[in-house]
């Protein structure tokens, strides 16, 4: 899954792709270099950030996700609001990616039981502005299992058919660095639950941290492609079904390697 953020603020590509042509254009170099999804969001949810109206998050997205869907490309759209959803159901998204799980719109379950689309579940505690407060967990694997469970549930009695439930742990969103890392240490527990698992780690700052210089200074993001291509190699091998990433060239590299190495396996 490529990600293409018509954003003027996110943390790891703020305004590149801010123009609805470059949008477009960058969506299919993705799929050029091997994007199977291009992820299009029009709002920000980088800690801090602050929301956008659902006038200005559509304006954003809806010409970008129509001339791709118009190119053949399977785009996603990366969206809280149920009227963004459906309106880019409308444009020809044929994925619908919530952060919040369905938390953020209660309308979003119906929204998405109509599409009849699958429906990203993430793993999130509240929006970016505050979230960092509720980065509390005693057990954070076995927390945010239960969380994402009991979303399960919830979607289902919205209409949502099971298997269009693929799950996501929300790395980085009320999480802290030790956090993200058992959550990826244990993706096997968030697999039990019987979902297709996506994975975005992509440029995130536990990765920045952990590549800190001896000061203490995390990498910058543009320099955490390559510990996003070990994530994505372990996380497949750990049987995630999708990786939600910004150099797709990389990262889809990396999961010709991991599958080769498992059916190697699979075969002697
Ligand atoms: N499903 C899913 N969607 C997401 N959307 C945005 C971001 C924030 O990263 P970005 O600002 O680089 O897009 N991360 C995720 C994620 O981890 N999972």
């Amino acid at each position: 899954m490529g990600v293409v953020n018509v954003t003027p603020d996110s943390f790891s590509d703020g305004g590149r792709w801010f123009d609805p042509d470059a949008a477009v254009r960058h969506g299919l170099e993705l799929v050029d270099e091997g994007a199977d999804i291009v992820d299009v969001g029009g709002e920000s949810t980088r800690p801090g950030a602050q929301r956008v109206s659902y006038e200005e998050e559509l304006r954003r997205v809806e010409p970008v996700i129509k001339a791709l869907a118009q190119e053949g490309v399977p785009v996603s759209v990366d969206t809280m609001r149920a009227e963004v959803a459906e309106a880019a159901v409308e444009a020809g998204a044929v994925l619908v990616n919530d952060v919040s799980g369905g938390l953020a719109d209660p309308d979003m379950p119906r929204v998405v039981a109509r599409a009849r689309v699958p429906y990203v579940v993430m793993h999130w505690r509240g929006h970016s502005h505050d979230m960092l407060t509720r980065a509390v967990y005693a057990d954070p694997v076995r927390e945010v299992r239960d969380e994402l469970a009991r979303r399960v549930d919830s979607v289902i009695s919205e209409g949502v058919e099971p298997e269009m439930i693929v799950l996501d742990p929300g790395l980085g969103f009320a999480k802290h660095s030790a956090h993200n890392w058992a959550l990826l240490a244990y993706l096997d527990v968030l697999s039990d639950l019987g979902h297709p698992l996506l994975i975005g780690a992509s440029r995130k700052r536990f990765l920045g941290r952990l590549l800190a210089d001896q000061d203490g200074t995390p990498r910058p993001f543009s320099r955490c492609d390559d510990a996003t291509v070990a994530v994505t190699a372990l996380a497949a091998q750990a049987g995630a079904w999708c990786v939600r990433v910004h150099d797709v060239r990389a990262n889809a590299d990396a999961v010709r390697v991991a599958a080769a190495w498992g059916g190697a396996r699979r075969a002697n």
